[in-house]
């Protein structure tokens, strides 16, 4: 994995007269993990909903592996490489750990046929198996989804995203209502996802943030504040002050 993967140039979005994102360039290499982070508004979600297809930017263009995404379906985002968990439990708790991932993998090949000449079902089976395999999920495979516990059902998020395979995760805020244990084991998740494609995330929690990631990227008022490694964000005097006095802080 290496060269640049994403780009976005002069990214925009206005919701009516309200400027919720301007003029953000960021360039993201492959294999790496990214943290974008920002007060409450600063425009995180806006920004991840554009690098997954969800929003259309209202100016700007975005490029994956050169190529230009602007104005595709988010389907054909996915299709390109790029997939994403939300933030609001998006599984179906009275199917099986199992069944929720192959849903997905099925949904895939409604909007694209990458099974055409093979055994669907073996395929299928396999897709799904390996996804949970990747978040630690194949010893419950059987279980309800609604019998794990909120870490696992994150973690089920993330393996039905990753059934695509894709070249770059996008997560939203994958730590949001754990506490320490949990938030442990989704962090060494998280390091271990990223040891083989690229990682991006959104995530309020500072301090894991700055242990966690290779390169952050600070938006505030849906502005560029800073993007650097987690010391020099650490020590950023910006940064610092549109932080002081949050509640997540840097503790
Ligand atoms: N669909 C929308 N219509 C109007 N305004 C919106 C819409 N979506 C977001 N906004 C506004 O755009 C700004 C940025 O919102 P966004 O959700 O991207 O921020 P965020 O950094 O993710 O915040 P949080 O940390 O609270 O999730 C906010 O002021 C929000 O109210």
């Amino acid at each position: 994995m290496s060269g640049e993967l994403l780009r976005a140039e002069g990214i925009g979005k206005r919701f009516g007269g309200f400027v919720a994102l301007e003029d953000i360039t960021l360039s993201f290499a492959a294999g790496q993990l990214t943290s974008i982070i920002g007060p409450n508004g600063a425009g995180k979600s806006t920004f991840f909903n554009i690098l997954s297809g969800v929003l259309t930017p209202t100016s700007g263009k975005l490029h994956f592996r050169g190529r230009e995404l602007n104005g595709l379906p988010q389907h054909r985002f996915v299709h390109q490489g790029i997939s994403r968990s939300y933030q609001i439990t998006n599984i179906f708790p009275d199917l099986s750990v199992h069944e929720n991932v192959r849903v997905a993998a099925q949904a895939l090949t409604v909007s694209f046929d990458i099974w055409r000449n093979r055994d669907r079902l073996t395929e299928l089976h396999a897709r799904a198996d390996a996804a949970l395999d990747a978040v630690g999920l194949l010893g419950k495979r059987g279980d309800l989804a609604k019998f794990l516990s909120h870490g696992q059902q994150r973690a089920l998020e993330i393996a039905i995203a990753l059934v695509s395979e894709p070249e770059l995760l996008l997560l939203d805020e994958p730590t949001a209502g754990m506490g320490p244990e949990e938030t442990k084991d989704m962090v060494a998740l998280l390091e271990r996802l990223a040891d083989k494609r690229t990682v991006l995330l959104v995530e309020h929690k500072m301090k894991m943030v700055l242990g966690l990631s290779k390169r952050v990227v600070v938006l505030h008022h849906g502005r560029l504040l800073a993007d650097g490694a987690p010391d020099e964000i650490r020590s950023n005097p910006d940064v610092r002050r549109v932080y002081l006095g949050q509640s997540e802080g840097y503790g």
